[in-house]
C-alpha cells in the first residue's frame, strides 16, 4: 500500500475497494474508468477491487517498460479465469513452458513467406463476399458483422486449418447465433468473482448462455480437427508424404498441432487441440471483423476520407480497377492503414492489456508497483490523451501518416507477447477493404452503439448502406 499510494487513486473500501466507482454494468466500466482516468489527472492511476489491486497505464514510457519486460508475460487472473470457461488453458492464457512449446508452433504459420500463399485464400474467398453483397447492394441496410463473421472464419478455416467450410453460405450458424454473446459474457466474467463459484453460477440464466456457446464454439473446433484427422490420413495413404512436409513447414496450422508430441512423446490430446483451435479461430475472426466493420462505420460517415481513400486506391489499380490486390499492392495501401490504426484509435479493438506481475516493477519516473499487482494497459486513455493525439475525439487518420510517439498507440500490443497475428490481421483487413472500396460506394446507415468489452463491439451490429460505385 506504502507503494501503491504513491499513485493517484480513490481510496479503496474494505472487502469491495473501488468497486462503487467502477460500477456493476459491465458496458459501463472503460466509460467509469475513463471518468477515473480525467478526474486524476490523464496519468497512471490506480484502482482496487476486492482483493486485486490495479495500476492502469496512460504513459507510452511506461507501456514500453510493461510490454517489452522479458519475464512479466502472465495476464492477470481474474482475465485468465474468465477465459478459461471457453478456451481452457491456451496460448491466450497460459504461461511457461507450455506457453512458449506452443507460441513456437504457430509462429511458422505467420512468416511472410506463408502470408504470401494465404493472399491467393484470401482473394477467393473475397469473390464469394463480393457476390453476396452485390445481391444486397441497394436494398437497405447491410449489417457489416452479419456477413464479415462467416466469410472471416472461412478464411481462418482455410489458410490456417486446411478446411473449407462456406459459413457464409449459413450466417445464422450456431457458432454466430450463440457467438455474439461470447464477448459480453466474458466481460461480465472478468468483473464477477461470484462468477467463478459455480454451483452458484450455474443456477443462473447466464451461465446456460454460456455453456450453449462453449458448445457451439467447440462443436466446430471438433468438426475441424476430425475433417484434417481424415485429410492427413488420405494423404498418408495415398503416400504424398512430400506434401505432408510441405504443410508441416508452413501451411496448415491445425496439422501440426496433429503431427506434434508433448515432451513425454506422446501426441498432443484432442481435448488440448480443440483448446487451442477453439483460442484460434474465435479471436482471428472476432478481432478482424468487428475492426473493419468499424472503419467501414468511419469512411461511410466522413465523405472527405472516403474520396481519399478511393484516390489511392486508383493510383494503386490504374486501369486495372478489379484487379485482385498483391502484396506490393497492399504495402501501397498507406492512407488505409492510416485509417484502420485511426478506427482503433477510436474504438481500440482490444479494450485493455494486461500483465500480473511477479517482480516490482519500476516505472520511468521511479515509481515502483508492487509485485502481485495488476498493470494494465488502458488503451482508449492512451488514445484521448491530447499530449499525443492532439483534438483526440476528431477522426483524422492523416495523424497516422507521419511518425507517432512509440508505444503511444498498441492496438496489436507489443514485445515478446503481442498478437501473433498482426501481420495476417492487416492482409486480411486491407484486402478486403481494398476489394470493397473499389466496388462498392459506402453509405451512412444506422450510428453503432459501442460497449468497450474485452473486445469493443457495437451492441447493435455495424449497419451501413451499399451502393455501386462508378470509377472514372
Ligand atoms: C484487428 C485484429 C486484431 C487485433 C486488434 C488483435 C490484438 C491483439 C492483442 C492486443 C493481443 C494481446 C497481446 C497481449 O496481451 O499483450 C492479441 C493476442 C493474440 N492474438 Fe491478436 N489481434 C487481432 C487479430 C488476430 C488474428 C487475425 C489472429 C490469428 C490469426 C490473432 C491471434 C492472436 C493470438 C493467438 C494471441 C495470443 C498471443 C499470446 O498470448 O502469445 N489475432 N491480439
Amino acid at each position: 500500500w506504502r507503494l501503491l499510494e504513491k499513485f493517484p487513486g480513490d481510496y479503496p473500501l474494505p472487502f469491495i475497494g473501488n468497486a462503487l466507482q467502477i460500477g456493476f454494468n459491465t458496458d459501463e466500466t472503460c466509460k467509469r474508468l475513463m471518468d477515473l482516468f480525467y478526474k486524476h489527472g490523464m496519468q497512471n492511476f490506480r484502482v482496487t477491487l476486492g482483493m486485486e489491486n490495479w495500476i492502469l497505464l496512460s504513459d507510452p514510457d511506461d507501456v514500453k517498460i510493461i510490454l517489452s519486460h522479458p519475464n512479466e508475460l502472465s495476464k492477470p487472473i481474474e482475465r485468465n479465469a474468465a477465459m478459461l470457461k471457453f478456451f481452457g488453458n491456451s496460448v491466450s492464457t497460459s504461461e511457461g513452458e507450455k506457453w512458449r512449446t506452443t507460441r513456437k508452433l504457430m509462429v511458422s504459420s505467420f512468416h511472410y513467406r506463408s502470408l504470401e500463399q494465404k493472399l491467393e485464400a484470401l482473394n477467393t474467398n473475397c469473390d464469394r463476399l463480393l457476390n453476396i453483397l452485390e445481391e444486397r447492394r441497394g436494398r437497405g441496410l447491410v449489417d457489416m458483422y452479419r456477413y464479415l463473421k462467416p466469410y472471416m472464419m472461412d478464411i481462418v478455416c482455410d489458410t490456417f486449418m486446411g478446411v473449407d467450410l462456406n459459413f457464409l453460405e449459413n450466417p445464422d450458424h450456431p457458432y454466430f447465433d450463440t457467438g455474439r454473446n461470447v464477448i459480453a459474457l466474458l466481460t461480465s466474467n472478468y468483473f464477477s468473482h461470484w462468477r467463478t463459484i459455480d454451483p452458484l453460477f450455474s443456477l443462473t440464466q447466464r451461465y446456460r448462455d454460456m455453456t450453449e456457446a462453449v458448445k457451439n464454439i467447440r462443436d466446430v473446433s471438433d468438426m475441424l480437427i476430425t475433417k484434417s484427422k481424415e485429410r492427413l490420413k488420405e494423404m498418408r495413404s495415398s503416400n504424398r508424404d512430400e506434401k505432408l512436409k510441405k504443410e508441416r513447414d508452413g501451411l496448415c496450422l491445425l496439422d501440426k498441432f496433429l503431427l506434434s508430441r508433448l515432451p513425454n512423446g506422446e501426441p498432443i490430446p484432442e481435448e488440448m487441440i480443440n483448446d487451442e483451435i477453439s483460442l484460434f479461430c474465435y479471436t482471428a475472426h472476432y478481432t478482424t471483423t468487428i475492426t473493419m466493420s468499424h472503419a467501414l462505420y468511419y469512411i461511410a460517415k466522413y465523405h472527405r476520407i472516403q474520396k481519399e481513400l478511393v484516390d489511392e486506391q486508383l493510383n494503386i489499380f490504374m486501369d486495372d480497377r478489379l484487379r485482385k490486390p498483391t502484396l506490393d499492392d497492399l504495402n501501397k495501401m498507406k492512407y488505409l492503414e492510416a485509417v484502420v490504426k485511426e478506427t482503433l484509435r477510436m474504438v481500440p479493438t482490444v479494450s485493455k492489456i494486461g500483465r500480473q506481475i511477479h517482480q516490482d516493477l519500476v516505472l520511468s519516473d521511479g515509481r515502483i508497483v508492487p509485485a502481485g499487482s495488476t498493470v494494465l494497459v488502458l488503451n482508449k486513455a492512451l488514445h484521448m490523451n491530447p499530449a499525443l493525439f492532439p483534438d483526440p475525439h476528431t477522426f483524422y487518420p492523416e495523424r497516422f501518416c507521419g511518425q507517432n510517439k512509440p508505444y503511444s498507440s498498441v492496438p496489436f500490443s507489443a514485445g515478446p507477447r503481442n498478437c501473433i497475428g498482426s501481420g495476417y490481421a492487416w492482409l486480411a483487413m486491407k484486402t478486403t477493404l481494398s476489394n470493397l472500396l473499389r466496388r462498392f460506394q459506402i453509405n451512412e446507415g444506422i450510428e453503432p452503439k459501442f460497449a468497450y468489452r474485452m473486445l469493443s463491439e457495437s451492441r447493435n451490429g455495424v449497419q451501413i448502406m451499399l451502393s455501386k460505385r462508378h470509377l472514372e
